[in-house]
């Protein structure tokens, strides 16, 4: 008999399914007495049980006529920005209390069709404005890793907070997330998972709430780089209900891993060396450097000019759009609705709702969105961001031009920080946390991160490969490379 069925990677549930030595219904149960035991996580915020069971009998069924796509019986946790038919779906905000959808987001649905099993929908930073899942209506998530023998509490970083504690400790075999800046990539980064965030069209934005357009993209958070291929696998896909989904076939990404690298050429961008970046950081990139360098690739320095300009791009354009989506929070179409008093009129309606609706980062982020599009400064910061943006893709296309496969950067400037550590300083040092992955949103390409160290407290350590638009079945094998080279195997102290 098979023990610890939640500890499964996708890849091992799918042979064990397949072959029969499990089922779905045993491998869901085994998942939701985590979930149940490991509440102080806070990564779950609503759980579905009965659903989780319903669909394993029904995945269990489609295994016995022999129709098992990978992710059949699979369960997994569900970001709370995906809109899921009959399921609460409030994008950890306050404002969409008591919004159940009709309908269901492309990608839930695509891996609903494949037979994936849904657990219950994941903690994030509200509206996924945040790296440390800090601004959640639910408040914060815990990370399972702790410093050593320290007992203070760690972010999973964000905003897929919910889904990185989730995967790291074991209460689910994966979990979607989503990445307008870093938010796959970050978190995974923090806790010790992999994550990648493809090709900007790769996945539908359909039923997924909306922060930033041309930047939101979901991806798939897992325990290794085969999980990642076979998830992707099942939530990508042409939509026609997503005019930036892109018709563009989807390979066979898992068949794709063979860990050959000989020959392919990884840049090493010059820029990503900031000042006083942490010495843990530097030797980490270097021996990912030497590992990628050892299994056949040729190594090239390289310049990426503007990388300098991404954040605050980012921190222009992101803002501005997310302005832009909320505004449809009024208080009349969806969730909170504020009490009235006696002479109110719709204007005080909708301030009172959306003060009280919108934490504090999102009111921060509707009032520089709204700041940098009106009138007098939109040439100044909106329209020159996007300038900039412009400037950073062609960069990355340069380099691919010139022959770079993919370039490897750390993921993230430090480990996981602790509860409250940066929440109380200026806004913009949480920012600083997505100096790496922001450009990769800016540039509309696929990146990943995939652990590769530990750092003097015992807190893991991710690197990311970023690929050329549309390869991410390279990229994976890059990640995958990099993955069997780096052997990253600890795991954070049992939760539950
Ligand atoms: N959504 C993301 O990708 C997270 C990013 N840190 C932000 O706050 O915008």
């Amino acid at each position: 008999m098979m023990t610890d069925l939640n500890k499964l990677t996708i890849s091992d549930a799918r042979d064990a399914l397949r072959k029969g030595d499990v089922t779905s219904v045993e491998l869901t149960e085994a998942c939701l007495t985590a979930v149940q035991g490991a509440g102080a996580l806070n990564a779950f915020v609503h759980d579905t049980p009965d659903l989780a069971r319903a669909q394993a009998q029904a995945a269990d069924a489609r295994i016995a006529q022999g129709d098992a796509p990978a992710m059949c019986g699979i369960p997994l946790g569900i970001k709370d920005l995906f809109c899921t038919r009959g399921v609460p779906s409030q994008a950890a905000s306050r404002i969409l209390e008591g919004f159940t959808p009709e309908y269901e987001s492309t990608v839930t649905q695509n891996l609903f069709d494949a037979g994936a099993v849904m657990l219950g929908k994941l903690n994030m930073d509200e509206f996924a404005m945040g790296s440390s899942n800090e601004t959640s209506c639910y408040g914060n998530v815990v990370n399972p890793w702790r410093r050593g023998n320290d007992e203070a509490q760690l972010t999973p970083g964000g905003s897929s907070g919910g889904s990185a504690s989730a995967v790291a400790a074991d209460l689910c075999l994966a979990a979607t997330g989503t990445d307008t800046g870093g938010s796959i990539r970050q978190p995974a980064a923090f806790t010790g998972i992999t994550g990648i965030k493809p090709t900007y069209g790769r996945c539908s934005r359909w039923g997924i709430v909306a922060f930033a357009s041309s930047l939101d993209q979901a991806g798939p958070m897992t325990k290794t780089v085969r999980d990642s291929a076979i998830m992707l696998g099942a939530m990508c896909g042409h939509d026609p209900k997503d005019s930036t989904s892109a018709d563009i076939p989807v390979p066979d990404f898992e068949a794709m891993l063979n860990g050959d690298i000989k020959g392919k050429v990884i840049g090493i961008p010059k820029e990503y060396r900031m000042d006083g970046m942490p010495d843990e950081i530097e030797k980490l990139w270097a021996d990912g450097t030497a590992m990628l360098k050892d299994a056949g690739a040729e190594i090239r320095d390289i310049s990426l000019p503007h990388t300098k300009y991404a954040l605050p791009a980012y921190y222009v354009i992101a803002p501005a759009e997310a302005s832009s989506n909320l505004a449809r929070y009024d208080g009349v179409r969806y969730g909170h609705r504020a009490k009235l008093a006696q002479g109110d009129g719709i204007t005080e309606m909708y301030e009172k709702t959306r003060a009280e609706g919108f934490g504090h980062e999102v009111q921060r982020r509707v009032m520089v969105g709204t700041y940098v599009l009106s009138a007098g400064f939109y040439d100044a910061y909106y329209n020159r961001a996007r300038k900039v943006r412009t400037l950073i893709k062609r960069d990355f296309e340069e380099v691919f031009a010139a022959g770079i496969d993919a370039i490897l950067t750390p993921a993230t400037p430090s480990a996981a920080f602790g509860l409250g550590e940066m929440t109380d300083a200026d806004p913009v040092q949480m920012y600083l946390n997505d100096v790496f992955t922001v450009t990769v949103n800016l540039a509309g390409l696929p990146g990943i991160a995939v652990p590769a160290g530990i750092d003097r407290q015992g807190l893991p350590l991710g690197l990311q490969l970023i690929g050329r638009p549309w390869e991410e079945g390279d990229l994976l094998n890059t990640a995958y490379a990099l993955e069997q080279a780096a052997g990253f195997v600890a795991k954070p102290a049992k939760w539950w």
